[in-house]
């Protein structure tokens, strides 16, 4: 549903902060977007946004695309969690918050209760709907920008760097949160920099360098020790190490999913001692 092609932009002329870049995100995907500060993750995810035009390149939605679209209309395809929550929170109850977008778009009284029912629902905010935002936690108000995107009904979710700052129980039930929306069709796009993350739920990997796309694969592939992943600013999960050092040790070729590897020692040892 989303294309990128060969798009680049500069903030300053000369300076590219997105290069050459290509990617697309099919229907229902979980792709992670991974790099070093300042590779240009950021400055992408504004790019699909309609937040930034591009200088080179084309973007496109649903095969349409979407230079000159505004950003309300490319909102209602693709929902967009900032960085920072605060930056996208201003008004002064939680369900007011979430029905800001469907109040801009028009959406009649009804459906707007509809929409915001729906969106405080499925990111487990209801009980906190007369909340004044500021008082959340981090994890809840990052569930709060979440909902004010799902009142719209988009079919692809980014966000950028969602868990940091944020500790263990809120990144894995944000985490839950993404998987629950993915699972019932939604495509999500993660920007982080966390790698056990990024092994454990995206189901492809996207890593950017100096602006341009590097390595556009399975999260398997990116670990499986070919790429020197180490070179383009990321750790090795746990449990891809875990994996290689099996692999070293003639014991077994592992998969980098924690679970998947939990599963394969298990059934590997059950076979050794049979
Ligand atoms: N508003 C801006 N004005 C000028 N340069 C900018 C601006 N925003 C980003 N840049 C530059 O563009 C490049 C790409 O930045 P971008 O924020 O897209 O990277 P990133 O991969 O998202 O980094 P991080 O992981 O730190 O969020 C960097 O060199 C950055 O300094």
């Amino acid at each position: 549903m989303l294309e990128i092609e060969n798009v680049s932009y500069c903030y300053k002329a000369g300076r590219y902060a997105v290069r050459d870049a290509s990617l697309k995100v099919g229907e229902g995907e979980f792709v992670a977007i991974a790099g070093r500060n300042g590779s240009g993750k950021t400055t992408l995810t504004r790019l699909v946004m309609g937040l930034l035009r591009p200088a080179a390149g084309k973007i496109m939605l649903d095969g349409r695309e979407t230079a000159g679209s505004a950003t309300a209309v490319i909102a209602r395809q693709v929902g967009y969690v900032f960085q920072n929550p605060d930056r996208q929170i201003f008004r002064d109850a939680v369900a007011e918050e979430v029905a800001y977008g469907p109040e801009q778009l028009g959406f009649s009284a009804g459906e707007v209760r509809e929409a915001v029912a729906a969106a405080l629902e499925a990111t487990g905010l209801a009980a906190l709907a007369a909340a004044y935002p500021r008082t959340l936690s981090k994890g809840q108000k990052q569930r709060l920008a979440i909902a004010s995107a799902l009142a719209l009904s988009p079919r692809l979710l980014i966000l950028d760097e969602p868990t940091s700052g944020q500790d263990a129980r809120e990144k894995t039930a944000l985490m839950e949160l993404l998987t629950g929306l993915n699972a019932k069709g939604m495509a999500i796009l993660l920007v982080t920099h966390d790698m056990e993350l990024l092994a454990r739920y995206a189901h492809r990997a996207v890593v950017m360098t100096a602006g341009r796309v590097v390595f556009d694969g399975g999260v398997r592939e990116l670990f499986a020790g070919e790429a020197d992943v180490s070179a383009w600013g990321l750790r090795e999960p746990a449990a891809a190490k875990v994996a290689r050092g099996l692999k070293d040790h003639g014991v077994m070729s592992g998969s980098v999913v924690p679970e998947e590897l939990c599963g394969e020692i298990c059934a590997t040892r059950r076979r050794l001692y049979a």
